[in-house]
């Protein structure tokens, strides 16, 4: 009999799996993990489908190396498998590379900590005392509590309980341990829908029952209630036993969400993000891959879990660029969420009030199914917008907030409402010069401004991260105290806020602040509260948040992200303008929204000020198709580094000349990222562009098998459907 061999996918970067021989007596499965020996080393690998090692080299099987061990971790589902095969093949990053984003958490979790609880025997304590009083008649109800749990209800220190023990009042004994997250009820607390909600509800319901691929884009303005009528969604999938995903953008944020969905569901979903601890993430992984785990609620990297019966992805504010990875292998979740969707045969749910016009061109097609909800839930209306032409009634010099909104705040306060004013930049100033000489200060590695944070008393690089303290003299011409800071930030802006609403309480929020995910949640929650009179943010203030007192906007900037030569730049314009503008006016008070241009005859400020959103999808992709842009074309993007300028240039004109010609295939480009260095290497930059269907992926590989040989230090990334142009 010749010796059987596996096919094992090691997660490092390689695209294809190695053979190794199976030792008699084991059985494995595609999707197992094994320990396979690698050179000298011992990796940790994944049994692959024979399928993929097609192109792989044939090795006589003597010179195999045997599997060392099958490992006792969760296996890969086969829709997990087929979904790192897609995305390998269609973002032509090393399947071993995206394979190991599917493993980074999935370590075991060792051993449960035994949790010991305790309850009453009924024999009397030897002494009483306040203390044991106290904890006797939190326990009297009979029921077993933790140790600590125990002391903390009852307000004593957990000695008091281990006395109690010892004294044989309480008896110890094991909890079982703890699940990742508890059963959620899907009837705990069913709302009363309103009609466009009960009907989007039943559709998706339907699509859930159905058991089958289909993509619903839940189509709501701000405050319609999107969240609470897609939650009837993922009841379904619960009462049929089955689970669902909800992919969030920022989740890290989003403390709302969760009480929200415990209000629904009597308990919280299992959470999982960067901010979840390594040992929690594992236990988590175990019980999606059981069964037992119903809900996740999750940031991008959710989509890898092993979920054993999905039932049903929602992905929430689809539009959100947080949700494209740009480093490593560069995806966008939405997308490979409908992948993965897909291959689950599961109905997926997008949702958004502004759509990415991606998703608005795949509904207006009917590829997509839309489900609207016109309205704001309850009666609130979506506040107007109104201009503020800064050409001509703009602040003083030095100042950004203009009289009129000035005047506004005033009011808003006076109301004793809130206001909310956006500046969709961090720090203090995005730029600081000497006034003698004219020095600017860069960062030394990347072509970008130092901008200056205040709060930290840094002047801090937003694309590499190097930090440096202000100097007290210009680096260049040693002039003492000549740094001044030129345009605002939000720390800026609150400085104004302060100065001219000396007794409003003002707050920043900035994903940039010391104190991480804790402080932003509290913060969030101080603001939901009403204990903030006015709110400075950076675009982490438009993310789906419902801050009940808000009644004022106040765009501070918006042309801020116009006019940098991004095709996607009026789509997120009036994507972030609206969703700002939608946080206002979602309780009693009427919203009312102001916008400070310099273009007020922009189509994205019309579109905005009108209130029309159809027509502003109307004309941006009218203007994509005309231009073959997606999701009328196909892109890519190669962005081509290295340590020297005339490599890296050298290389990206090699490579532009190395691309096999194919009708209707445009090569643009080599020329100089916009972002020509970034943490010390040189960056060129080349995209591509083919018609909607042509398979660019294979284009692309067809052309990296002619490209001249990577050597030295440079790098090729290649970004598939790219969403930013830096
Ligand atoms: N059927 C309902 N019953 C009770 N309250 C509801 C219902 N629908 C929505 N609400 C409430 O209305 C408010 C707005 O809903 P929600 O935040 O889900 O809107 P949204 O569509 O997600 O908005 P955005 O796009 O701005 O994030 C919330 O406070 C929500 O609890
Ligand atoms: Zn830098």
């Amino acid at each position: 009999m010749s010796p059987r061999t596996v096919d094992v996918l090691l997660p490092l970067g390689l695209d294809a799996a190695y053979s190794y021989l199976l030792p008699e007596g084991m059985e494995v499965s595609p999707g197992d993990l094994v320990h396979v020996p690698l050179g000298t080393k011992s990796v940790i690998g994944v049994v692959w489908p024979r399928a993929q090692v097609a192109g792989g080299k044939a090795v006589e099987a003597g010179k195999l190396k045997a599997v060392k061990a099958k490992l006792d971790y969760v296996p890969l589902p086969p829709d997990l498998i087929r979904l790192i095969d897609w995305m390998a093949d269609y973002t032509l990053a090393p399947r071993g590379m995206v394979l190991r984003m599917a493993l980074r958490h999935g370590e075991s979790p060792g051993a449960a900590r035994e949790r010991v609880g305790v309850r009453l025997t009924g024999t009397a304590p030897a002494r009483m005392t306040a203390a044991r009083a106290r904890l006797l008649d939190t326990l009297a109800d009979g029921f077993v509590r933790g140790k600590t749990e125990a002391a903390r209800e009852a307000g004593v220190s957990p000695s008091v309980v281990d006395g109690l023990v010892d004294d044989g009042t309480l008896e110890a004994v094991v909890l079982p341990p703890e699940p990742a997250a508890y059963p959620p009820d899907p009837d705990h607390a069913v709302p009363e829908l309103s009609q466009p909600q009960a009907e989007a509800a039943a559709a998706m319901v339907a699509a859930v029952k159905a058991k089958a691929f289909a993509v619903h884009l839940l189509d709501g303005v701000t405050g319609s209630g999107k969240t609470e009528t897609y939650f009837e969604a993922v009841a379904e999938a619960i009462r049929a036993g089955r689970q669902a995903l909800i992919l969030l953008p920022e989740i890290a944020l989003t403390q709302a969400f969760l009480d929200r969905f415990t209000e629904r569901f009597g308990v919280k979903p299992a959470e999982w993000h960067s901010g979840v601890s390594t040992r929690r993430r594992a236990k988590v992984l175990n019980e999606v891959a059981s069964g037992a785990v119903k809900v996740v609620a999750g940031a991008r990297s959710a989509l890898f879990l092993p979920f054993r019966d999905l039932g049903l992805i929602i992905v929430d504010e689809e539009h959100d660029p947080a949700y494209k990875q740009e480093d490593g292998v560069c995806y966008h979740a939405r997308d490979m969420a409908v992948v993965r969707a897909r291959l689950a045969s599961a109905p997926i749910v997008l949702a958004s009030a502004t759509p990415s016009i991606e998703t608005e061109v795949n509904a207006r097609r009917g590829r997509y199914r839309r489900l609207a909800l016109p309205v704001r839930f309850g009666g609130a209306k979506v506040p107007g917008l109104s201009p503020i032409d800064l050409r001509k009634e703009g602040p003083p010099r030095g100042r950004w907030i203009a009289p009129r909104l000035e005047a506004e705040i005033n009011t808003t306060l006076e109301a004793g409402e809130q206001a909310l004013l956006f500046l969709n930049r961090r720090g203090y100033a995005p730029l600081t010069l000497c006034r003698s000489c004219g020095h600017r200060m860069r960062c030394p590695s990347c072509t970008a401004w130092l901008v200056e944070h205040r709060f930290r008393r840094r002047l801090t690089c937003h694309h590499c991260g190097y930090q440096a303290p202000v100097p007290e003299k210009c680096p260049a011409c040693d002039a003492p105290d000549s740094l001044v800071p030129v345009g605002p930030g939000v720390e800026r802006l609150q400085e104004e806020v302060q100065t001219l609403f000396p007794n409003a309480r003002a707050l920043v929020l900035s994903s940039d602040l010391l104190g991480g995910v804790e402080r932003m949640r509290a913060e969030l929650d101080a603001v939901a509260k009403g204990d903030v009179d006015v709110v400075v943010g950076t675009q982490l203030v438009a993310k789906g948040h419902n801050f009940p007192g808000l009644a004022l906007v106040g765009v501070v900037d918006a042309d801020v992200g116009l006019g940098h030569g991004d095709p996607r730049a009026a789509e997120r314009t009036f994507q972030l303008v609206h969703q700002v503008a939608g946080r206002a006016g979602r309780g009693k008070a009427e919203g009312r929204g102001f916008i400070q241009t310099h273009m007020p005859e922009h189509p994205v400020m019309r579109a905005l000020v009108t209130g029309d959103r159809d027509a502003f999808y109307d004309v941006e992709i009218a203007s994509r198709e005309e231009a073959h842009l997606p999701p009328f074309g196909r892109m890519a993007a190669l962005i081509v580094s290295a340590s020297e300028a005339h490599v890296a240039e050298g290389h990206a004109r090699r490579l532009a000349t190395s691309a096999p010609i194919v009708p209707d295939v445009r090569i643009l480009g080599p020329a100089e990222a916009p972002l020509a260095i970034l943490r010390g290497r040189h960056r060129w930059r080349l995209l591509v562009r083919s018609p909607r269907n042509f398979d660019l992926p294979a284009y692309l590989r067809e052309w990296r098998a002619v490209a001249p040989k990577v050597t030295g230090n440079i790098k090729v990334a290649i970004d598939v459907d790219p969403q930013s142009f830096l």
